[in-house]
């Protein structure tokens, strides 16, 4: 289709390593967020707007999708991980569109890859080799994924290891009952015990939201998350009941939107879990841009966490550039 070249303004290129500037934390204060009382109907009537409020079509949603892509840390956690499907999983990390379908919209020259390649650290050396000299990070889940029951001690020990093995980001897992008990300076030790094992590694914390009770508690958790130098908040393990909603990442968001506003420091932003819908991905990145505007709009500080959302992106671009959709079992990995 003629039509269907991207305007090279469309979407940034992707030559983006990690080079934004780290949250380095600042020290434990429970004023700052002791107040926080979430309204739970005032947040699900503003998340509830989303969808209808803007239709992004054409060329405008190719390009969107394509930055969707670049936001990805296309993730394999599954108990059966091998070498093989991790290795064919980072093939598709860095080719993650076909080429026709790229020539077709002016866009092979535009080095798209994903945000990050997520496994269990046993898989790391095999994504290592996989991606080569590719600079896509190797995201590691750490600190006894996905409940975090394990003493802190192991943790770290495990963090360090991951970082040794070749992880570049880690994503934590916070341990629940500190935050179901409130206990805000154990969630503070206890995240900032990680930051500093992860050295240099970029550190995603995740909340694991669905075991969360209140959305007044999701925003303390947030706030002591950043606090204690978290780089992203992510909502979920993927292995909740209830995984990433739209209305937990607006609390999540307006209070790293408040944290920017009192420390000057972008603390990124993962939903996770359950993504697996191009329109799905679409509505989070138009509340990115509305809560927080383009700066959020990049690897450096939005991520995708999904296993299956790569596969529908990449069938609506197949529509997009051909008029026809096609089966889903022919866009069968991520
Ligand atoms: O962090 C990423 C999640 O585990 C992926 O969840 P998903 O398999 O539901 O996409």
């Amino acid at each position: 289709m003629a039509n269907s070249k991207l305007k090279v303004n469309h979407i940034q290129s992707n030559n983006h390593i990690m080079m934004h500037q780290r949250n380095d934390g600042i020290p434990f204060d429970a004023t700052l967020f002791k107040d926080i009382n979430i309204n739970r109907s005032a947040v699900e009537r503003r998340a509830a707007t989303l969808s209808g409020r803007r239709s992004i079509k054409k060329e405008w949603q190719a390009a969107w999708l394509l930055k969707a892509i670049t936001c990805i840390d296309l993730t394999t956690l599954a108990g059966d991980d091998t070498r093989s499907n991790v290795y064919r999983l980072c093939a598709k990390a860095k080719a993650p569109v076909r080429k026709d379908l790229l020539v077709a919209m002016g866009m092979q020259d535009a080095n798209i890859h994903v945000g990050a390649v997520c496994v269990y650290h046993n898989l790391i050396k095999d994504a290592v080799s996989a991606l080569g000299k590719s600079n896509i990070p190797i995201a590691a889940v750490s600190t006894g994924f996905p409940a975090g029951n394990i003493p802190l001690k192991e943790k770290l020990k495990q963090i360090e290891l991951s970082v040794a093995a070749g992880a570049k980001e880690i994503d934590i897992v916070v341990s629940r009952r500190l935050v179901l008990n409130s206990d805000w300076k154990g969630l503070y030790d206890e995240v900032a015990a990680c930051r500093r094992a992860c050295g240099e590694a970029h550190m995603k914390t995740i909340l694991a939201t669905g075991e969360i009770p209140t959305y007044t508690k999701v925003a303390k958790a947030s706030w002591v998350s950043m606090m204690a130098g978290s780089d992203f908040i992510k909502t979920s393990t993927g292995k909740e009941i209830v995984n990433a909603t739209i209305p937990v990442s607006l609390v999540m968001i307006r209070a790293l939107r408040d944290y920017y506003e009192l420390t000057g420091d972008k603390v990124g932003f993962k939903p996770a879990g359950g993504i697996s819908k191009a329109k799905d991905a679409l509505n989070w990145l138009v509340l990115i841009k509305e809560e927080l505007g383009n700066d959020w709009l990049n690897p450096d500080l939005f991520r995708f966490g999904a296993s299956s959302l790569l596969g529908d992106i990449e069938r609506q671009l197949e529509h997009y550039v051909t008029g026809r959709y096609s089966a889903s079992y022919r866009h069968p990995m991520a």
